[in-house]
């Protein structure tokens, strides 16, 4: 078996915090009259190997490590202790705009990181066309780094860092700052890249892509490597724990009440107090998954007694789009109400919204007169126990096929195996 092209054994990074003096006495109001010197450790006792023409993703909690692992990776940063080897040409791209000079234009700083990775000036000239078209930025490629927006420092980072042929490619977060076009143009050369050999670390918070681009996952937690293993079952391992953490930080479990800047509209005859997420058995859901049986129990309050109401309930995805909804009338569900409170339920067998941040819309009617109607007004956060690689707001319903293969010819040579 070949040597791995990454081996972490034992890393720990420090940072120092240093003392910050408070000048004007403003600042010594606000912030105290100064910041306790101290350390933090942002990684200790982390241990991995990466081998040679896999795909690595770290993931973990905002904090975890991750960003600090890759700059050590990339060699921006020295470990504290512990070693790192990295064994092959690295590309990185880290943080906005790190290995440019602003005062140089972007078609000088391919030049100068070209010469960095070691590469020689022909050997760069022989890529700078592919790189400048990749990077897509016109004629900005001859104007100072210093001048673009983050966009277009993306676009030239990730044109040279994946351009330059590296046989390591250390990739942060970053390309989620370009805009949709080219992060699909960006995801389909990473695949490419893994297609071809390369070795690929890189951090993201999309288990999406986690599951889909990577073998392996790290996954980071303050600084520890918590779990190490196959992509899919680290992330549903990962995701889990994130969802328990979410339900205990919740003091209301299940209960979702209007946000503070929900507007109100309709008479108020009978108006909706809160929804609650119940799962199949009736009890209270922390945290509503994706896949999973729900039902959306709609409380309300009545003061006096009306007829021939309508309750419905819509979904809002985290873009603004209504996607769709649901009402009483529909289903045919006749209800008349008498003062008090009460409540009705919507029970679905297999929640269909994809993991976002969804809102719900609640409406209390009675032919075309609105007795309460709250827009956009409930919080529904949906997530998922698994890194699915099936994008969009709603699951849709299909079935697929066995794969047929048809006119084969007996000569052709296997199909390779991504
Ligand atoms: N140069 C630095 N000096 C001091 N502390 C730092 C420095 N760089 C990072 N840290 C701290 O180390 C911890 C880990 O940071 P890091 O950026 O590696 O986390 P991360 O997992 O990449 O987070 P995110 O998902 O938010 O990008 C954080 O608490 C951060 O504040």
């Amino acid at each position: 078996m070949s040597e791995p092209a990454i081996r972490v054994e034992d890393l720990s990074k420090v940072f120092r915090l240093h003392t910050e003096r408070r000048s004007s006495l403003k600042e010594i109001v606000v912030r105290g009259r100064s910041r306790r010197a101290g350390s933090f450790q942002a990684l200790e006792g982390v241990s991995f190997e990466v081998p040679r023409g896999t795909t690595v993703g770290l993931i973990g909690h905002n904090g975890s490590g991750k960003s600090t692992l890759l700059k050590i990776l990339a060699g921006v940063y020295r470990p504290t202790s512990g070693g790192v080897v990295v064994d092959g040409r690295v590309s990185a791209l880290l943080e906005l705009g790190a290995g440019f000079h602003g005062e140089l234009t972007g078609r000088e700083n391919i030049y100068l990181n070209g010469s960095i990775l070691g590469m020689s000036r022909r050997e760069i000239e022989s890529s700078i066309q592919e790189i400048i078209a990749f990077a897509g930025i016109g004629e900005f490629i001859d104007s100072p780094v210093k001048v673009y927006s983050s966009g277009m420092y993306v676009r030239l980072g990730f044109a040279i860092a994946v351009t330059l042929d590296p046989e390591i490619l250390i990739v942060d977060e970053i390309i989620a700052v370009g805009d949709e076009e080219f992060q699909r143009k960006c995801f389909d050369h990473l695949f490419r890249l893994r297609n071809q050999g390369t070795t690929i670390v890189l951090v993201t918070h999309s288990m999406g892509l986690a599951a889909e681009l990577c073998d392996t996952a790290v996954w980071l937690d303050h600084g520890h490597v918590r779990a190490i293993g196959p992509a899919p079952e680290v992330i549903s391992e990962y995701l889990g724990a994130v969802n328990e953490n979410e339900a205990l930080s919740n003091d209301e479990p299940g209960m979702i009440r209007a946000g503070l800047d929900a507007v109100r509209s309709g008479s108020g005859e009978v108006q909706v107090r809160a929804v609650e997420a119940l799962d199949q058995l009736g009890r209270p859901l922390p945290v509503v998954l994706t896949n999973e049986p729900l039902t959306l129990r709609v409380h309300f309050d009545v003061k006096v007694p009306v007829r021939d109401v309508t309750i419905g309930i819509g979904f809002i995805h985290e873009n603004g789009t209504g996607i769709g909804g649901s009402n009483t009338r529909e289903h045919g569900v006749p209800i008349q109400l008498e003062p008090g409170v009460g409540y009705i339920d919507y029970t679905t067998d297999r929640l269909d919204l994809m993991p976002a941040n969804w809102r719900m819309s609640t409406a209390v009617r009675s032919h075309g007169h609105v007795y309460d109607m709250l827009e956009k007004a409930f919080p529904l956060p949906v997530r998922s126990s698994g890194g699915s690689t099936e994008g969009g707001a709603v699951r849709i319903h299909g079935r697929w096929g066995a794969a047929v293969q048809e006119d084969s010819p007996s000569t052709a040579p296997s199909a390779a195996t991504p």
